[in-house]
């Protein structure tokens, strides 16, 4: 059985399970629940807290694990990113109070509290800046107001939490951050079980992304029209029954949709279609 390591709580945790689930995976339906054996499909899911899956998978005791870039990159842990998932995207930065300083270079003697330890005193050591770090648990926002740190470094994603502080964020991100799928670092690439759940959950992603788009066009114009729906590898296209008049059938990008619909009509095509795509393997 291929044994998974799926976050029991936090941001990752509901729209990890809400992707497994599409895949066609058993999720648990009492957040309780710690394992789960999903018979049908061989596949074993252990919930576990986001930050100890780098951990497990690193240890080689369980096989892939869903997680965060930026709490893989934090622990240390011999495990490596193989898939993004494009959800729980954020940025990882560091922030002061206004005046304190206008880049990490100027943090020398100063302290930087974060949940992320790791990762920044790596950061502050590639960067030649002698500061110290504190380990905090979370809400490290409050740090810099109850007197512990002069800079925090966090999770920002609308940046909303900084502002309410009254901190400003200084440098460049430290890190993009997603959800990922990790693996131990150089497991074997081709284990047919671990790329069958990989194009699963690629699946899912596509089918998510893009819709399938049908339209009618004469026949001169067929180029130009294909042109704009170029598919993933190339657009059907048959015979209609009318005379001069094909049907052309191709994936397109849910956000370009509406887009590519006005400029098809503009080019003479007609009843133009989009569905949404439940599942797909590519
Ligand atoms: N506001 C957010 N937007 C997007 N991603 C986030 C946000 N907060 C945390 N994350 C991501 O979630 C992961 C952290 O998981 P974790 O569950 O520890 O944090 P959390 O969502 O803040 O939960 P907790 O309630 O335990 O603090 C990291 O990969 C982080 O980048
Ligand atoms: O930029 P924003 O949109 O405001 O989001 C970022 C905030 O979200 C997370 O905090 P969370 O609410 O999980 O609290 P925590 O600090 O206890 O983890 C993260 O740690 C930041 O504080
Ligand atoms: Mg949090």
């Amino acid at each position: 059985m291929l044994r998974i390591a799926v976050p029991n709580k936090g941001s990752l945790s509901e729209p990890a399970s809400a992707m497994l689930h599409e895949a066609g995976y058993r999720q648990r339906k009492d957040r309780r629940e710690l394992v789960l054996v999903d018979v049908d499909n061989g596949v074993e899911f252990f919930f576990l807290r986001p930050r100890d899956i780098a951990v497990y998978v690193g240890s080689g005791r369980l096989d892939i694990g869903i997680t965060g870039r930026d709490l893989l990159l934090d622990s240390g842990s011999q495990a490596e990113e193989i898939m993004q998932l494009g959800f729980a995207g954020s940025t990882f930065r560091y922030a002061t109070r206004p005046g304190t300083a206008k880049d990490v270079s100027e943090f020398g003697g100063m302290t930087v509290a974060t949940s992320f330890s790791g990762l920044v005193t790596k950061h502050l050591a590639d960067n030649g800046v002698d500061a110290d770090v504190v380990h905090l648990d979370g809400a490290v926002e409050t740090a810099i107001q109850l007197g512990v740190a002069e800079v925090i470094a966090d999770v920002v994603e609308t940046g909303t939490t900084l502002r309410n502080a009254g901190l400003e964020i200084i440098g460049e991100p430290i890190l993009e951050s997603e959800a990922v799928v990790i693996r131990r670092t150089g497991a074997p690439t081709d284990d047919p079980k671990v790329q069958q759940f990989l194009r699963r959950m690629q699946g899912v992603l596509v089918a998510r992304r893009y819709v399938m788009m049908d339209y009618d066009i004469r026949v001169e114009q067929v180029e130009r029209a294909v042109a704009l729906t170029p598919g993933l590898e190339s657009p059907t296209v048959s015979p209609l029954h009318h005379e001069g008049w094909v049907a052309v059938r191709s994936m397109v990008p849910t956000k370009d949709a509406q887009r590519i619909m006005d400029e098809l009509y503009d080019l003479g095509a007609r009843a133009i279609l989009t569905t949404g795509i439940h599942a797909c393997r590519l």
